[in-house]
């Protein structure tokens, strides 16, 4: 290779080793990285990935704070199939009337044997008038019916029947007219179970579909206000309630009022039932009613009686009946009382049905009474 090949060879490496530096050079200078057109495939979906913390995905637009749980309102039980499922709580049931039809089927029915069925039925709380008429009638009708003919129980099922008295109009009566809410004033001694039964009201009132509306006019006792949050809180019923010590009246005309004017079916007012004097009662529940009857007439006062207090409840009964014009009673602890002639009693003192029955403290316990449902459960 001649002089002047080598030179031009050497000149030529030079300058490829020139190109290539400068390439290396300009790719290494700062701000000029390049950057792919072509992102990678995976760094959206990167962005959009739920966090891995186990939380659950919410819907578009709903908020879920933490810890939120729903709150579950109880469905409670329909009425009608309530007094067969507490026939066995009426105590005592099955011992007066096993008791009578021993006597009744006796090969002799002598007079020691009527002295005995009166007794017994005396003892059962039914009262001396009734207890005559009803021994009257069984005299006669196993007399003339004879012994061949007679069934002794089915004799006394009826008598008993007609003495409880199967034509009395037991409906509760829950409407209004002309599309106003029908109002249920409850009324009686403190501690009859008043509370608890407008509660178990609300809950028949709520199985059968009506919307109500609680009022806590008992302000005297401000326990019983909290009582009835507690019942309509259960059942999603809400309860107007006042000051405590406030005027009874106001509280009931403020529940009836909202209930005209949300459109509710049955507004349930419970009040307070000290029996101080008669005439504070007859002034302050005389006064509740007529309020009330500014929005929208009562169609409904029910007296709230506890079965256990025999002779002496129902004279204090008796004072609510003198004050208010009572439409209907409320037979509270009759599982607690071996007296189930206390139905008969209260019945012939107020004149006026026995509409609802009281079995137990559980909040479905209340049934509505059924004359032939209840002296089967007697005769057990
Ligand atoms: N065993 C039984 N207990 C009942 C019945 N009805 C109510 N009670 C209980 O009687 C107690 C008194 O009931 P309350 O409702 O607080 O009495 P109240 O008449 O409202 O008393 P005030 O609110 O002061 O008027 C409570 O323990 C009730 O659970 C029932 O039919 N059977």
């Amino acid at each position: 290779m001649s002089l002047m090949e080598w030179l031009y060879l050497v000149i030529g490496i030079a300058v490829l080793a020139l190109v290539v530096l400068g390439g290396v050079l300009v790719g290494l200078l700062p701000g000029r990285r390049r950057v792919p057109t072509t992102p990678p495939a995976e760094a959206p979906s990167d962005v959009l990935a739920p966090p891995e913390t186990g939380v659950t995905e919410a819907e578009p637009g709903v908020e879920v704070p933490a810890g939120t749980v729903a709150p579950t309102l109880e469905r409670p039980e329909r009425p009608a199939s309530r007094l067969v499922r507490l026939r066995q709580r009426l105590a005592g049931s099955g011992t007066l009337g096993r008791g009578l039809l021993g006597l009744l089927s006796r090969d002799q029915l002598d007079e020691d044997t009527w002295e005995a069925i009166e007794d017994l039925l005396l003892g059962a709380d039914i009262g001396v008038q009734p207890t005559q008429e009803l021994v009257e009638r069984l005299r006669t009708r196993m007399r003339v019916e004879g012994d061949a003919t007679a069934d002794a129980r089915s004799v006394l099922r009826e008598e008993l029947i007609n003495l409880v008295d199967p034509a009395m109009d037991r409906a509760l009566h829950v409407t209004g007219a002309d599309g106003n809410p029908g109002v249920i004033l409850v009324v009686g001694v403190n501690g009859t179970g008043k509370t608890t039964t407008v509660g178990k009201i609300a809950r028949i009132l709520v199985a059968e579909d009506r919307s109500v509306l609680l009022a806590a006019a008992d302000t005297f006792r401000a326990a019983a206000a909290d009582q009835l949050g507690t019942w309509g809180e259960r059942v999603g019923v809400e309860v107007v309630r006042g000051p405590e010590g406030g005027d009874p009246a106001s509280v009931a005309f403020d529940a009836v009022k909202e209930g005209v004017d949300r459109g509710i079916d049955t507004v349930v007012v419970d009040t307070a039932g000290r029996l101080q004097n008669k005439q504070g009662l007859m002034d302050e529940l005389g006064k509740v009613k007529r309020v009330i009857e500014k929005q929208s007439p009562v169609t409904e006062v029910l007296l709230v009686l506890d079965a256990t207090t025999g002779q002496n409840g129902l004279i204090q009964a008796k004072v609510f009946s003198e004050v208010v014009d009572v439409t209907g009673i409320a037979l509270t602890k009759l599982d607690g009382s071996a007296k189930g002639g206390i139905v008969v009693a209260v019945q012939r003192q107020l004149g006026v049905p026995v509409k609802l029955v009281g079995l137990g403290e559980g909040p479905d316990d209340l049934a509505p009474f059924d004359a032939a449902a209840f002296v089967d459960a007697l005769l057990g």
